[in-house]
């Protein structure tokens, strides 16, 4: 078997006084490399909180996460991020600037001030365009982002995880909000991502027909605990006793 790329040992997050219990209680999972994995779960049931941990946002008090073998601590954090990009709740843009300066600021990280202060490099920003090309948003590039339908502007937030060249990538409910045909581009996007660069993506969703359609397997958690791992059939069952 393969070595996980993703791994959560008894992963416990600090005790919520109104949850009357840690918001991540133990969770154990493994993503190997090139999955495409849903985690699924009611409202409150920790898979925010799970994602964020798996980049450091969310401090654990017991238990580990390694990253492609590598502990994840505040030292080894900074490497680890260039290969795990998230992808927020909301897309996170800034409605102000276009599309491509968006995508920029994915490379913001990487960069010294001094190396942005007249603006980004020339390879950056046909980097950030090849990116929204290769995402059907070439005409939108000099678009401020805030006149964007709602997937365009996903999208264009998936640009700007993009850049950074990760190896994972995290979606923390990418389609919330949008219609069935934006949801489908998003999606598609994702499912382009996995098949023909062999990303290995963790998405959080709460429609199970589309979990079923995309992903290769899901993990079910409820009250900060894996109530289920396991391939993605049938998956109402999974929810019909909760
Ligand atoms: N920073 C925080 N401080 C205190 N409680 C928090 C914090 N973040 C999350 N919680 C609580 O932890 C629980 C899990 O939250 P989380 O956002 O991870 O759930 P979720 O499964 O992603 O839910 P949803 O589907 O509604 O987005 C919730 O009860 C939430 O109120």
């Amino acid at each position: 078997m393969t070595q996980p790329v993703i791994s959560c040992q008894d992963v416990e997050t600090a005790y919520s006084a109104a949850l009357n219990r840690p918001i991540l209680n133990q969770i154990n999972c493994q993503i190997y490399r090139g999955e495409f994995v849903v985690l699924l779960g009611l409202n409150g049931a920790g898979k925010s909180t799970l994602l964020r941990s798996l980049v450091g946002l969310v401090p654990i008090l017991r238990g580990a996460i390694h990253i492609n073998d590598t502990p994840l601590t505040p030292r080894t954090l900074p490497s680890l991020r260039r290969d795990v990009a998230m992808l927020f709740q909301g897309g996170g843009l800034i409605r102000q600037l276009s599309a491509i300066e968006n995508v920029l600021c994915g490379r913001l990280g990487t960069r010294t001030t001094w190396q942005t202060l007249f603006g980004f490099p020339k390879n950056d920003r046909r980097q950030a365009l090849e990116l929204l090309e290769q995402l059907g948003l070439r005409e939108q590039a000099y678009q401020k982002t805030g006149q964007l339908s709602g997937g365009q502007q996903q999208r264009v937030a998936i640009a700007r995880a993009l850049i950074q060249s990760p190896q994972i990538l995290l979606a923390d409910e990418p389609i919330t909000g949008l219609d069935i045909k934006a949801s489908k581009q998003v999606m598609d996007t994702l499912s382009m991502l996995h098949s023909q660069q062999g990303m290995t993506i963790v998405t959080v969703l709460h429609d199970l027909s589309i979990a079923t359609e995309y992903a290769q397997r899901a993990i079910v958690l409820n009250a900060g605990r894996v109530t289920y791992d396991g391939c993605c059939d049938n998956l109402q069952a999974q929810f019909a006793q909760v």
